[in-house]
């Protein structure tokens, strides 16, 4: 059914700032999306494009993304006439357009309004409930499998006022016999746990943080246990709420020190408390042996690899990436292949389109991993989420507490499914445990023949190379009888100025020839002496060769000499960037370039590109973004917003925090 019309506007979500509304119209009628957006961002999430106009909305307006859509977006796919079906088909499209790897063009905001309202309207093509047009898009089994809810009922860290470094205390009731009985659990453990949050810090501490749970002046990871485990207990719910913990050490983590900060919003905190990863692994480990602590997510900074290979070495419960993996596929192969963590968190706006969602999940699901799907702290009334959690059958959510209607409407809508799916048969949050038990077999399987297709895949590579080589190898065989045969004949009988002439050709032909994957028509090869000859012909004039070699350009031996080579190379390779091919080929072009140094050498110039790549990250994200502050930003004005802070929960100062 061909789309008529898309149009975006901006709207406002949970913490009254701006966000991107997308309308698709069809034959079928109107699919609206509404895009999400984090407070505590991971820097390697795609682009958020904001307008950074400080005189509105201090920054934060997405009039440019909303633009992006109606004039970029909208009419390119409408034109493009993709089956809106066709998922995948539409998301490559969005990409293409966008054409850069962040989505810093157009925006991930733009684009995955866009790719949002598509998947709804595929779904009302298709006559099914989004959920099942998920589940058809990632070719999940079924049967389909209903979350636990991670219900985030005290906060702390970045997303609150008060001293406590760690940010989100979640309750996870995963015995409940269905997800509606997790639901009621939940809520009166919540209810209870405000009412001794009351009774305990003060009539403030019932005040709620972006994500709806408590927020009560404490210090120490204890006493926000302490508290969950009393209101679970209280609640009737002993040995069966579990809890979790969304650490997002990030924020306190100190780049220079490599040390964590528990007394991060404290500007006067003491560096000899800071602490290493080692000892923040035992904190969690000692927490967990005292508390049913079952999940922790980003126990450490987002770059911290060493950390995390440490602590999954070393413990047992479910280790989720969330800053670490930004939903992003190139991420989370890393964190597969170093085993930084076993269990993914799935944000569709870090990524920014539903089929790069859907890889990402697969992708972990394939390593045997969870996942577990995640809203934004700063929410809408969308739930689509709710329909990815299930139709990708993750059986596992957190959408916040059991409080406020943003966080509600996602566990609302699943309470819906479950109606849907049951039919008022008691099909369970049990049921689908069991059945994610069975999915963990399922992904035990997968993982071992995604083992079996790599070696396979590694033995055809290999097998590959020994065939280019064995026809390598009969090329030139054929080409040195060819020359000896010549040569041959050229004495017999050839006028020498020809054989000479064809001697020449035949000399440029085999540079070029070794040099085919090096740069266009600029040959290499070995002489007899070793030394490298490098020749330069016009392709209009075959007879025409210059040995650039030869040029004392290119034979410096002085440092000046070398910088004389590095100002004639670079603006003549770099006039090429803006160029389709300029990526690969410097990629390529990089790794021949340095294979005869020492690894230290090549370390050394892995590590400058590394430094470049961050602060270029970093310049476009505040270009695109309007400004958007960095964590470590962030983490400074959370100390300029508590330094007057009384003893009470301060939760005027969540606003100061973005
Ligand atoms: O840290 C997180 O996991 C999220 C959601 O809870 O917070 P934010 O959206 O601010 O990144």
């Amino acid at each position: 059914m061909a789309i008529t019309k898309i149009h975006a506007r901006s709207v406002y979500d949970s913490r009254g700032n701006p966000t991107v509304e997308v309308d698709l119209i069809d034959g079928k009628g109107l699919h609206r999306a509404i895009v999400p957006s984090g407070a505590s961002t991971g820097q390697h999430e795609a682009c958020e494009l904001r307008d950074g106009d400080k005189s509105k909305w201090s920054g934060k307006g997405v009039t440019k993304a909303v633009q992006n859509v109606n004039e970029i977006i909208g009419p390119a796919l409408i034109n493009e006439h993709i089956d809106v079906k066709d998922q995948p088909a539409v998301d490559a499209f969005l990409n293409k357009l966008d054409g850069t790897s962040n989505k810093t063009k157009l925006g991930a905001n733009a684009i995955l309004g866009v790719s949002l309202a598509v998947a709804k309207a595929g779904a009302a093509e298709k006559g099914i409930p989004l959920y099942a047009h998920v589940s058809d898009l990632a070719g999940t089994k079924k049967p389909y499998v209903l979350p636990v809810p991670f219900m985030n009922v005290l906060n702390g860290g970045s997303h609150a006022g008060g001293r406590l470094a760690f940010q989100e205390f979640m309750i996870a009731p995963d015995t409940a016999p269905s997800f509606t009985e997790a639901m009621r659990q939940g809520s009166e453990v919540y209810q209870k746990l405000k009412t001794l949050a009351k009774k305990k810090y003060g009539q403030s501490a019932g005040n709620v943080g972006d994500e709806g749970g408590v927020a009560p002046d404490i210090e120490t990871a204890e006493e926000a246990l302490d508290l969950i485990s009393q209101a679970i207990k209280e609640a009737g719910y002993e040995g069966q709420v579990k809890i979790a913990m969304d650490v997002a050490s990030s924020e306190f983590y100190k780049v220079d020190a490599k040390k964590y900060d528990l007394d991060f919003k404290n500007p006067n905190s003491d560096p000899s408390k800071w602490i290493t990863y080692e000892q923040l692994a035992d904190m969690y480990k000692s927490l967990a042996s005292k508390y049913p602590i079952v999940s922790i997510e980003d126990p450490f900074a987002e770059d911290d690899w060493e950390a995390w290979s440490y602590f999954f070495k070393t413990s047992d419960f479910q280790i989720v990436g969330d800053d670490l993996t930004v939903t992003n596929p190139i991420r989370i192969k890393k964190a597969i292949e170093t085993k930084a963590c076993n269990a993914l968190l799935l944000k569709v706006n870090q990524i920014g389109t539903l089929t790069e969602s859907i890889q990402a999940a697969k992708d972990s699901f394939e390593a045997g991993w969870g996942v577990m799907v995640s809203h934004r702290s700063g929410e809408t009334e969308d739930v689509t989420i709710a329909d990815i959690v299930v139709g990708l059958r993750c059986g596992q959510i957190k959408t916040g507490a059991p409080c406020r209607s943003e966080r509600l409407a996602k566990l609302n809508q699943i309470l819906r499914i479950e109606e849907e799916l049951s039919s008022g048969s008691p099909s369970a949050v049990l049921d689908s445990w069991d059945a994610a038990e069975d999915s963990e077999v399922e992904r035990e399987k997968a993982k071992k023949a995604a083992e079996v297709r790599a070696k396979a895949e590694a033995e055809a590579a290999a097998n590959k190379k020994s065939k280019a080589q064995k026809i390598e190898e009969r090329r030139v065989a054929n080409m040195r009888k060819k020359e000896e045969a010549e040569d041959a004949s050229s004495s017999e009988e050839e006028d020498p100025s020809l054989a000479r002439a064809r001697a020449r050709q035949r000399e440029q032909d085999s540079d070029l020839k070794h040099a085919e994957d090096l740069i266009g028509n600029i040959g290499v090869s070995k002489n007899r002496s070793d030394t490298k000859t490098v020749v330069f012909t016009d392709a209009s004039n075959p007879e025409s060769a210059t040995d650039l070699s030869s040029l004392p350009i290119f034979n410096p031996s002085s440092k000046d000499q070398f910088a004389k080579l590095r100002e004639t190379l670079v603006p003549l390779l770099g006039a090429s960037s803006s160029k389709a091919h300029y990526a690969l080929f410097l990629q390529e072009f990089s790794k021949q370039i340095v294979k005869d140094l020492p690894s230290d050498q090549i370390k050394k110039i892995a590590s400058g590109l590394t430094t470049l790549s961050n602060e270029k990250m970093k310049e476009e994200k505040a270009a695109e973004k309007g400004g958007k502050k960095t964590k470590a930003a962030k983490s400074k004005a959370t100390l300029v917003a508590n330094r007057d802070a009384s003893s009470k929960a301060d939760t005027t100062s969540y606003g100061d925090l973005e």
